[in-house]
């Protein structure tokens, strides 16, 4: 249960580059409070110690935020794709030397134990390798014309200013996902950050600003929760001269930004909220089902889009798989993620805390079992659960719990899972285990998601197409075509060549 309670601030991380802790937003090159001098206070989501405060900003800042980013755009959408690859490799080559620092700020400000930050430090600064990589990979293309004397030729230009509105679940990696393709692109940016955790973003910046890239080409701008937050996002939104809005969050707020968007037909990438089916088969090895479950449940304290919100096991190697999946989640260290041994770290904020217990007690009322853990623990902790004998109709049938409960179901045919699991508004992940090679086929192409995992609970990749379909969201970030997200075709029409 919670460990390491009164520690935690700022000064406990021991950064070896304390630069990297910044608490200014950073707008056209320069670190600056909010016009009205405004802080908001961020806390370590484990301990409670207050880490530090940075700027609470609203609209008037996040327009010059914007028309700093407008002003770079002339230079830097003109600059070659060399250039920028060069560039953005320097940055990835700054994130991986200061690698070790970077995690443990996600660990202060998100609460995820070091380890995984670490693996989420990984995985974000592949982004920017990847997308350096993938600035000189952006080709246009030739059609042959149906008319005489006609060439055409198809080039992709950068869409322009891109506001990127990212969530507290990936501090790092959900910014690298989004400004390294927009970066390479030859888009400038404004990042929103999250208020739960703007220090990693704040550190990106600082980073590109030392590798050197030019002033106004990356801005970011932080804001409390609440009405700042809504005139930040509106601002972005509304604003024409921004061209591109990528968002990771919940479906509902989703909505909203699409419709703000609306008003000036922005292109949009929209990766939002899942609810994802884990179906174990009778044939399934029950070990690989246990680990991938543990991995996909449990990563980030089940606070990821893609976390399995409904695990589905036949009825006749449920009870094996429970007991295997009950040990392992007994098994558990939570606690501080910089204690050493800790496993999961606690929920991002009370209402996070509040859905998990929600969902929990209602599915008890209802007929649930709760196999291990079920309660609060202290300040934002929450045990490791694993339910069971859910009947119909409970929360996790309707949403994702973003939280440490495994809701195990049982099933009896592939027909009825496979209904069960396609039964909600959302698709982002699925996950299914099967030695059976046909079945495997069949599942992957019948389940509606955007991503799904065959014997293995572990998908995100640099390298792979992430997102989702229906209330999941569109728009693919990562892999190769999610640099296409902030690139538009330009059809050039030569006539007169006879
Ligand atoms: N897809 C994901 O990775 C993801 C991430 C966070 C939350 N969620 C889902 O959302 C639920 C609630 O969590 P939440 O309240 O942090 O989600 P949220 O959608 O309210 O917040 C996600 C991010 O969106 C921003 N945001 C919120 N309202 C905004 C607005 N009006 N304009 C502009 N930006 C705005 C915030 O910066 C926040 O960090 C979770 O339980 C989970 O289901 C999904
Ligand atoms: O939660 C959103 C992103 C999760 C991932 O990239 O694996």
């Amino acid at each position: 249960m919670p460990q390491g309670i009164a520690k935690g601030g700022k000064e406990d991380l021991k950064l070896s580059n304390q630069s990297l802790w910044q608490t200014k937003a950073f707008i056209n090159g320069s670190w600056v409070g909010s016009d009205s001098n405004a802080t908001l206070k961020v806390f370590n989501k484990a301990t409670g110690a207050e880490i530090g405060q940075v700027p609470d900003m609203g609209a008037k800042e996040t327009t010059a935020a914007i028309d700093a980013a407008h002003e770079a755009f002339k230079s830097w959408s003109k600059t070659t794709a060399k250039h920028r690859h060069d560039l953005l490799m320097k940055l990835y080559y700054a994130h991986q030397d200061n690698a070790d620092d970077l995690a443990k700020i996600i660990v202060a400000e998100n609460g995820k134990a070091l380890p995984e930050a670490k693996g989420e430090i990984g995985y974000s600064n592949g982004f920017l390798e990847w997308f350096a990589e993938e600035a000189t990979r952006t080709y246009g293309h030739t059609v042959p014309s149906p008319l005489p004397g006609i060439r055409n030729v198809v080039q992709m230009q950068p869409v322009g200013v891109a506001g990127l509105i990212t969530p507290w679940n990936f501090p790092a990696a959900m910014i690298t996902r989004k400004a390294a393709p927009a970066l390479a692109a030859g888009c400038t940016v404004v990042i929103k950050a999250p208020a739960e955790t703007p220090f990693s973003a704040l550190a990106f910046a600082h980073l590109a600003e030392k590798v050197g890239f030019p002033k106004g080409t990356i801005n970011v701008v932080t804001c409390a929760k609440g009405d700042n937050e809504i005139a930040v996002g509106k601002e972005l939104c509304e604003n024409p001269t921004v061209r591109k809005i990528s968002f990771t969050g919940s479906t509902r707020v989703g909505k909203i930004l699409m419709s703000q968007s609306a008003s000036t037909l922005k292109k949009l990438s929209m990766e939002l909220g899942g609810n994802a089916p884990f179906i174990v088969f009778e044939d399934a090895d029950l070990d690989k089902a246990v680990e991938g479950a543990i991995a996909c449940k449990f990563r980030g304290s089940g606070q990821t889009c893609i976390c399995a919100n409904r695990i589905y096991v036949h009825a006749n190697v449920k009870d094996e798989f429970l007991k295997k999946l009950a040990a392992k989640v007994d098994a558990f260290k939570v606690g501080y993620g910089m204690d050493e041994g800790t496993t999961h770290g606690p929920l991002v904020s009370e209402a996070g805390l509040h859905k998990v217990e929600e969902h929990v007690n209602e599915s008890v009322k209802k007929g649930a079992k709760i196999i291990v853990g079920g309660k609060r623990g202290e300040g934002l902790f929450f045990e490791p659960t694993v339910i069971t004998d859910l009947p119909e109709d409970v929360p996790t049938d309707r949403e994702e719990t973003f939280g440490p409960l495994a809701a195990v179901y049982t099933f009896t045919s592939e027909e009825e899972v496979v209904r069960k699991a396609n039964n909600v508004d959302v698709g982002l992940a699925g996950y299914f285990f099967s030695k059976d090679t046909a079945r495997c086929w069949r599942v992957a192409e019948e389940l509606q998601v955007g991503m799904v995992g065959i014997n293995t609970g572990l998908i995100s990749q640099n390298a792979v197409p992430f997102g989702g379909v229906h209330e999941s969201g569109f728009g693919r970030e990562g892999g190769r075509t999610g640099i296409d997200e902030y690139m538009v075709q330009k059809l050039m029409v030569f006539g007169g060549v006879n």
